[in-house]
């Protein structure tokens, strides 16, 4: 084996959390390599280093047989590593090809060198199958699509070593089976890919060797033929993951929401969702099912107040959401927490935490009301010692309150944001999904707390991309496509073909 990649005893601290403890593996050349472990397991944390954003505090770094010291993320684009971030590093209102040309050449070059450029980027795009327009404008691009133009990027700048930080996170089925296709071509093409992800049967489906990370020390390293998801599992949490989580019998209450013929128009009057008809019991979770950017987000943040419907009606418990009137300074998402909708956010960096602040703080945003003492003012010894038991019930790790939450893992900044609304007691939770990044173990406990919520009588409104979240959590499915509803089953009438046609938007007949 001709080795691409060998880490050797890499240490990395951050204060008191030991990201990286002695972690030695080797990545051969031409294959597929999974780091799989748990949230804040550290694969970030040493993929960062391996990009030069990081430096070890000790142990050594050899690319292609040769200690390197990369002090820089220009040094490792120079030794042929890229990476293709979960958040994407695009100049939204510029091209394709301005946005590779502005990474590679420092600036714009003439215009006989932009020919040149587009020219190697079509013979890129043919020869990876990579479906790209160099000219495209990247806001108009699907999410799948500026992904490829990442990857677009790192194979222009000659990248040999490619580093993929939970690809697919973002992605459809169908763009994922696309990317897949293209990492096997890399592949193919003698590169070497180290891909990141929490999808276990990602891992079974791709890649060659695996190298399973816990609490910043290597657990395990295994050939993928050789393995098993369950034992994948164990090895990344340390116990067997269950598979189906018991639930008790359906029992639904009362009304909770109800939305009668919904519309909302964006500025230029396209139709963004038309005439939903959607209600929620007590008890129950109602699953939107759906390709993303068929509406589902917009609804819930209609649903959420953090944006007004064009027209339509939505009660809570009979009674007609507030909307456009804010009844106080903290703007209409704390309003309606205020009325007992709780709100899981699907971008919880937007709009679910507050990067800067603290985790404790990060706990009371949204609820300020709440822990205020009789003179109104901020309850410090309260606020601390709820956090002190929100961190311990939802195994936030570090369990360190004062810590900025924009350094905790992103799975861990998750487990805040759910406990923050589940222990707020709400009549209402939108959950947008709730599990995107989020390890095995933790989707586990995320799942037990929404099921736990539906047996104390909270109405719940899931959306997920993630059929199999779907199965396990829902009583009712709604489909949408296009800004419609364009089926509603049980959950014992569960069909994933049938879904997918919904999805697809085959309208109810
Ligand atoms: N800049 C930083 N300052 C302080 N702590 C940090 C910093 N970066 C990472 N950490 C901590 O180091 C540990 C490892 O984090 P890392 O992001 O590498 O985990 P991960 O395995 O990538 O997790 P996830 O799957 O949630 O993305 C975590 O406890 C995290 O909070």
């Amino acid at each position: 084996m001709q080795p691409a990649v060998e880490f050797r005893n890499i240490s990395k601290a951050f204060g008191p959390v030991q990201a990286n403890a002695d972690v030695s593996f080797t990545i051969a050349k031409g294959s597929i390599h999974g780091v799989i472990g748990e949230n804040g397991a550290g694969k970030s944390t040493l993929m960062s280093i391996l990009y030069g954003y990081y430096h070890a505090d000790s142990g050594q770094l050899l690319i292609d047989g040769q200690a390197r010291a990369i002090r820089s993320s220009q040094e490792a684009i120079d030794l042929g590593i890229g990476m293709v971030h979960q958040h994407f590093m695009l100049v939204e209102n510029m091209t394709v090809l301005d946005n590779v040309m502005l990474g590679a050449e420092g600036g714009f070059k003439l215009a006989a060198k932009r020919a040149e450029v587009e020219a190697k980027l079509r013979e890129i795009c043919s020869r990876y199958r990579l479906d790209v327009d160099p000219l495209a404008t990247i806001h108009d691009l699907s999410v799948g699509a500026q992904q490829r133009v990442e990857i677009l990027k790192q194979i222009y700048r000659s990248a040999n070593i490619l580093i993929l930080d939970e690809p697919t996170a973002v992605l459809t089925a169908q763009e994922t089976a696309s990317l897949f296709e293209i990492l096997r071509l890399f592949k193919e093409q003698g590169k070497t890919i180290i891909l990141i992800t929490h999808k276990l049967q990602e891992i079974m489906d791709i890649t060659d060797q695996v190298t399973v990370l816990r609490a910043g020390r290597v657990s395990g390293a295994v050939a993928t033929r050789e393995t098993s998801k369950e034992q994948l599992a164990n090895m990344m949490v340390g116990r067997p993951i269950e598979g189906n989580l018991p639930r008790k019998p359906f029992n639904p209450g009362a009304p909770v929401l109800k939305v009668s013929n919904l519309q909302l128009k964006d500025a230029n009057g396209v139709q963004l969702l038309a005439d939903i008809d959607l209600n929620v019991r007590a008890g129950e979770i109602v699953a939107i099912a759906g390709v993303s950017g068929n509406g589902q987000s917009e609804l819930m943040e209609i649903l959420a107040g953090m944006r007004l419907p064009t027209s339509g009606q939505v009660e809570l418990e009979g009674k007609p959401l507030p909307f456009g009137r804010r009844t106080n300074a903290d703007g209409l998402p704390a309003t309606f927490r205020k009325l007992g909708i709780g709100h899981v956010p699907e971008d919880r960096l937007r709009d679910g935490v507050i990067k800067d602040f603290s985790v404790m703080q990060n706990t009371v945003f949204g609820y300020q009301d709440r822990v205020k003492n009789r003179w109104g003012l901020f309850d410090f010894d309260a606020i601390a010692k709820r956090c002190a038991h929100l961190l311990q019930a939802f195994d936030v790790r570090p369990n360190n309150p004062d810590l900025r939450i924009g350094l905790l893992s992103g799975g861990n900044q998750q487990k805040v944001v759910i406990a923050r609304e589940v222990s707020a007691a709400p009549k209402l939770m939108l959950v947008g999904q709730p599990t995107r990044g989020v390890d095995i173990g933790t989707i586990e406990s995320i799942h037990t707390q929404l099921l736990r919520l539906r047996d104390e009588g909270v109405a719940i409104l899931l959306v997920s991309v993630e059929l199999e979240e779907v199965r396990a959590l829902a009583d009712r499915i709604v489909v949408m496509s296009g800004g419609r509803v364009t089926g509603e089953l049980n959950i014992d009438e569960f069909d994933t073909t049938r879904i997918g046609l919904l999805m697809g938007g085959m309208h109810k007949s």
